[in-house]
Formats: structure tokens, sequence, C-alpha cells
């Protein structure tokens, strides 16, 4: 029984991380531009840096804020970020196709999303990622904590010290895991699937250069932070 229930120091830890999340996350205004108009693919890949760009600002804040994340190696700290980052914005984005919205809407957006000047080759891989995500329908922790052991993944290219992030992502799994029995009772495979789903945006990492390099334009331009961040130019 004990196994099950989330302790009190439990919920004071997943507090944080929540409302950490909750306060940095971009507004969803991407989505109401996207639902207003179908943009040519040069203002869909401006609209796509602006986004990712802030997005890694804001990730940087609630990563920040993620218990003992600041005590960490500050090269792995970089490293852990690097590593993440795009999974984090498919993550997000993921999540906010999976919003529920008034009829018809979603289905607008993905029109929109399809003809961005995406290479038709990478829609079906992420739009799958998309709807799996959607299947599963998280509940916020879910989504706040998913995000967070997304970032302390120990086995990032160039992290030193596993066992220090290790240390980290060990207490937010377990956090995980008896959220997900807690939200999802009928479901005894629920966390498994969802730990699935990191495995899916791993793959989504691997394609992601030549998704942003093929977008149907030329010379794409790129911030300095998505240089760093993106592996592109
Ligand atoms: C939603 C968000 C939050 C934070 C950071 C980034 C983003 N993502 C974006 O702004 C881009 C837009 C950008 C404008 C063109 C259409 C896709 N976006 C992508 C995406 C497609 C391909 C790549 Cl390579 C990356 C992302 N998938 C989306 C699914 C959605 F439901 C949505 F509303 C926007 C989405």
């Amino acid at each position: 029984k004990e196994k099950a229930e989330i302790t009190k120091e439990q919920q004071a830890f997943m507090k944080v991380i929540v409302d950490s999340y909750n306060r940095h996350q971009i507004p969803q205004d991407v989505t109401k531009k996207l639902l207003q108009e179908q943009y040519s693919a040069e203002e869909n890949f401006i609209l796509l840096t602006e986004m990712a760009t802030s997005q890694v600002q804001v990730l940087v804040e609630f990563t920040k804020n993620i218990p003992g994340f600041l005590s960490l190696d500050h090269e792995d700290q970089i490293a852990l970020l690097k590593g993440s980052a795009v999974e984090a914005m498919f993550l997000r984005s993921a999540q906010v196709l999976s919003t529920k919205m008034p009829n018809g809407h979603t289905e607008v957006l993905e029109e929109r999303i399809r003809n961005s000047g995406i290479s038709e080759e990478f829609m079906t891989p992420m739009f799958n990622f998309y709807k799996s995500i959607g299947k599963l329908h998280m509940v916020q922790e879910e989504q706040a904590l998913l995000t967070a052991v997304t970032i302390l993944t120990p086995d990032r290219p160039f992290v030193k010290d596993h066992p220090a992030v290790e240390r980290l992502q060990e207490p937010m799994l377990e956090v995980l895991r008896k959220l997900c029995a807690l939200h999802h009772p009928r479901e005894p495979q629920y966390f498994a699937r969802l730990l699935g789903r990191l495995t899916e945006l791993r793959t989504l990492n691997h394609y992601h250069t030549e998704m942003l390099t093929s977008w149907r334009m030329n010379d794409q331009k790129f911030t300095p932070l998505l240089c760093e961040i993106w592996d592109v130019q």
C-alpha cells in the first residue's frame, strides 16, 4: 500500500517542478497564429526559430528549478540542456497539439503544420509521435515530470558524472510512476508506455537537423542560440 502513496515530501517535490513548468511555458499563441492563416514556408520557418529560441530560454529557467540541478557539474548542466532541448521542443509541440481545442481546430492546425515547409518524409514520424502522445491524455503533472525526466537523462553526449544525474532522475521517475498509477488506475502499463514515448522522442532528435535544413526554402537563418543548440550552420 505505502508503495503507491505519494508521500508529503514527494508532493512538495512535485509541486516545485509543476509550478516551475507552468510558469515557464510560452503562451500557446503559436496555435492562434497558425489557425489564423497559412503562412509561407519562409514565415513559418521564422516563426519556428522564434518559438524554438524562446522555448530554449524557458527550458533553462525550468531546469534551474529542478531540485539538485544547479549542484551538478556546470559542464554537465550544459550537456544535459544541449542534449534535451530538441526533445523538449517536440514534447512541448506534441502537448500543444494534444490540447483540447474547439471542434475542427486541431485538424486545421495539423493541416497548417503539414504545409508549413517541413519535408514530406518527416511528417509521418513527427505526427506518429504527436498522435502517440495525444492518446496518453497526460495530466499536467505528468507533462511537467516527463519533461524533467527527459532533461535529466544520464546518457546524453559529454555527460561526465552519470551517477549524479541518475540520482536526480530516479526520484522523479518514482513520483511519475506513482502519478501514473493514481491518474490511470485502470492502465497498469501506462507508466511503461509513457517512458516508451521517450524512446520515440529520441528518434525525432535524430531527424531534426535534416528537418530544418530541408525546410522548403533557401538559406535558412538561425539565431546564435539555435546554432548552439541545434548543431546547424
Ligand atoms: C509549439 C512549440 C512550442 C515551443 C517550441 C516550438 C514549438 N513548435 C512550433 O512552433 C512548430 C511550428 C512552427 C511554425 C511552423 C509550424 C510548426 N510546431 C511543430 C514543429 C514542427 C517541426 C519542427 Cl522541426 C519543430 C516543431 N510542431 C507543432 C505542433 C503544434 F501543435 C504546434 F502548435 C506547433 C508546432
